[in-house]
């Protein structure tokens, strides 16, 4: 049997707590070398809290990280941020305006000055700034100080890289390159690299895998197409694209909806459930003088809805209908372009293998 790799960084029930508050708890995870997980959460969730313990810039109540196996906290103890072999780069990664490209990149190295001169020049070039190590930050773009940033923060080979946000501050055009790169060299170099987002697309394109947090606790781990294609729970659903849902109530391991019956096992008789589905996953069909399509096995029964309103939204329409059955709003996304006019009435069918199906949430568990 191969060795277990030895997780690069892990972390284990961690927990920060602010005037009693846990903004941060009981969360752990494991990064092996090379990969990139992302926290991913909404706004306040303990994302940045959980990074700066990483960082050791902030001290956890309790919990252990370790790096290659070593503690470096532990019982609200730890190493000072410089001895933690852990790489920054944060959105406002400020370069130091008095010192040239290459003195900056040089910043964090120690030895030799020509073994330090041969590493920035290399990464200069690999970052695309081979001819830039003379220029001073403000003769530089954006995007060109993002990449003296990144090649500053890998000067000391770095075995975890932390990065918060770190691409906010650029243009969509020039962000996706940039993100592409860092991640291409920070796998070569064998970095772990957790990384902190508040944005589903940025953490789908760049991580490997996708820890999604919810008021200081992950609820969700794994990657980002299982995240996607199997959430636990309605609110991981929705965090990722716009959702539909219909409630219900079972009987019989069944649950009787306007769309037809959906089948519940192990559902008791008597509970609510809620029936969640992507407006991508939603057929529309033609009024036929007042009437829709026939049922199908896989798409159940029509149910006739008045047009909202419609957007071309690129590459795709979305569509928003007033259902004629509960007055409900109901979104549909149709590839392409079709913008059919406000008022016309069309039929809804839903695809019964995209469906999710969750326990209601009771108002206990709104009010947490
Ligand atoms: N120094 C502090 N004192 C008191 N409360 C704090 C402190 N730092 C953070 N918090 C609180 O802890 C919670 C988590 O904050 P954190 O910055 O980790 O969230 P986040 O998920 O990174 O959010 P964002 O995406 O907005 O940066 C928030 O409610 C925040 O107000």
């Amino acid at each position: 049997m191969p060795e277990p790799t030895v997780p690069r960084l892990e972390i284990s029930k961690l927990t920060r707590r602010y005037g009693g508050r846990a903004v941060v708890e009981d969360l752990s995870l494991s990064v092996p070398p090379g990969q990139v997980t992302c926290l991913l959460g909404p706004s306040g969730c303990g994302k940045s809290t959980t990074l700066r313990m990483v960082a050791g810039v902030e001290t956890p109540d309790a919990g252990e990280i370790r790096v290659d196996g070593e503690l470096i906290c532990a019982n609200g103890q730890g190493l000072p941020p410089e001895q933690r072999r852990i790489g920054l780069m944060f959105q406002d990664f400020a370069l130091f305006p008095h010192l040239s490209v290459a003195d900056n990149v040089a910043f964090g190295l120690s030895g030799a000055k020509d073994a330090q001169g041969r590493r920035v020049a290399e990464l200069l070039e690999r970052v695309g700034l081979g001819q830039y190590g003379a220029k001073y930050p403000h003769e530089l773009s954006g995007g060109e100080q993002q990449r003296v940033a990144l090649a500053r923060a890998l000067a000391p080979n770095p075995s975890i890289m932390l990065m918060d946000e770190p691409f906010s501050g650029l243009d969509n055009r020039l962000r996706d390159g940039i993100r592409d790169e860092t991640i291409d060299i920070l796998r070569e170099q064998g970095a772990a690299v957790l990384l902190v987002t508040h944005e589903p697309e940025e953490a789908m394109r760049m991580a490997d895998e996708i820890a999604l947090m919810r008021a200081g606790r992950i609820v969700q781990k794994g990657a980002p197409y299982n995240i996607y294609n199997a959430p636990v729970d309605r609110d991981c659903m929705a965090f990722f694209s716009d959702v539909n849902v219909l409630t219900g109530r079972v009987h019989g391991a069944l649950t009787e909806t306007a769309f037809g019956q959906f089948f519940t096992p192990g559902v008791p008789d008597g509970d609510e459930v809620e029936i969640v589905i992507r407006p991508q996953h939603i057929k529309i069909d033609f009024d036929r003088n007042g009437r829709g399509p026939n049922p199908t096995m896989a798409e159940g029964t029509a149910v006739r809805g008045v047009v909202q309103r419609a957007r071309f939204m690129g590459n795709e329409s979305l569509v928003e209908f007033r259902m004629d059955h509960d007055g409900s709003l109901m979104r549909a996304t149709v590839p392409n372009v079709f913008l059919p006019n406000p008022g016309n009435a069309l039929w809804l069918m839903i695809r019964r293998d995209k469906c999710f199906l969750f326990p209601k949430r009771d108002l206990q568990s709104r009010i947490e």
